[in-house]
């Protein structure tokens, strides 16, 4: 794939943070997460489960209240009030045009923030209200939309309107898709699927969860170089299929089983 660098568990082993003994929950990072909505409250639980699994310091969870109770059911240790964040991950399940007020303000607020952004499903069309560095994550349809072309065209040089994408909004794009394209200014990278039993719903909610933990526990590093978005995206895509290659044996798998087998694959990485 010309121009496409395919990204190597080799690649991705100095992209995952793994704690020092002098870090705390707030200096291992913290991930505000704004997902899920009455109609997807699932989407906020895949997300947030995903980002626990992939270690992060803490994740603060803001969403409507239906999703609150479905993810604190599932992950107690995640936060559900206002407080310190280094980086956000927004839109999974939901409608970027949301007529929750509170869940739009913070929506607002996070996006104004500076912080890194990790910018999934709904929130992909706010884009452009993006002030810290930020990270698109759409499907072929979601980046068609995005760039006001039919979906075939994306299909047929996704490579092209990867590039395209990512140059004309100014940020990294990761498109999704059995071949996960990623561009931006810290360069091109393809991962390549191990299994495409990847292909059901909510998958990629839990890819934006790996994501956001990669991102928040390297907030500090983007500060001073927004490049390294690209590389914590290819190693959020790879974590994902080696984690799902796990989980299934070769055969299909739960989303929350993905997850479950994060940590295994962030091990077998760094051995
Ligand atoms: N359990 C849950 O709560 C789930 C929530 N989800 C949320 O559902 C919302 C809508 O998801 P979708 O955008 O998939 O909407 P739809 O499933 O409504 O699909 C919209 C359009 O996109 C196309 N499309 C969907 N996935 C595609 C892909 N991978 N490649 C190319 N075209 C594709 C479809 O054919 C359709 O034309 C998102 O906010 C998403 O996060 C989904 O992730 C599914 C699981
Ligand atoms: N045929 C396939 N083979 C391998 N991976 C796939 C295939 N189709 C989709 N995927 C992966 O599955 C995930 C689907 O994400 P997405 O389309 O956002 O679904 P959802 O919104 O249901 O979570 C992405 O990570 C994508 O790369």
């Amino acid at each position: 794939m010309t121009g496409f660098i395919e990204w190597t568990s080799a690649d991705a082993r100095d992209l995952v943070a793994v704690p020092r003994e002098w870090d705390d929950k707030y200096s291992h990072g913290v991930l505000g997460v704004i997902t899920g909505s009455d109609e997807y409250p699932g989407a906020a639980v895949l997300g947030v489960d995903a980002a626990v699994h992939t270690g992060v310091g803490m994740v603060r969870y803001l969403g409507p209240d239906r999703p609150t109770s479905l993810v604190l059911a599932r992950r107690p240790e995640v936060v559900t009030v206002d407080g310190r964040v280094q980086a956000w991950l927004i839109g999974s399940g939901m409608d970027a045009s949301t007529d929750d007020t509170l869940t739009a303000a913070r929506m607002a607020t996070a996006l104004a923030s500076g912080h890194p952004l990790v910018l999934d499903a709904g929130a992909i069309g706010a884009s452009g209200d993006a002030v810290g560095p930020a990270v698109i994550t759409p499907h072929h349809s979601e980046l068609a939309r995005a760039l006001h072309v039919d979906v075939a065209e994306v299909a047929a040089e996704p490579e092209v309107w990867a590039q395209r994408a990512a140059d004309s909004l100014g940020m990294t794009v990761m498109l999704k898709g059995h071949t996960t394209l990623v561009c931006g200014e810290g360069g091109s990278f393809s991962v390549t699927a191990p299994t495409s039993w990847l292909a059901t719903a909510g998958t990629g909610d839990a890819l934006a969860g790996i994501l956001g933990a990669l991102v928040a526990t390297h907030a500090r590093q983007l500060a001073d170089d927004a490049g390294i978005l690209a590389r914590l995206a290819a190693t959020a895509a790879l974590l994902h299929g080696q984690s799902a290659g796990r989980a299934g044996a070769g055969g299909p798998f739960t989303v929350l089983g993905l997850n479950e087998c994060i940590p295994a694959t962030i091990a077998a990485l760094q051995e």
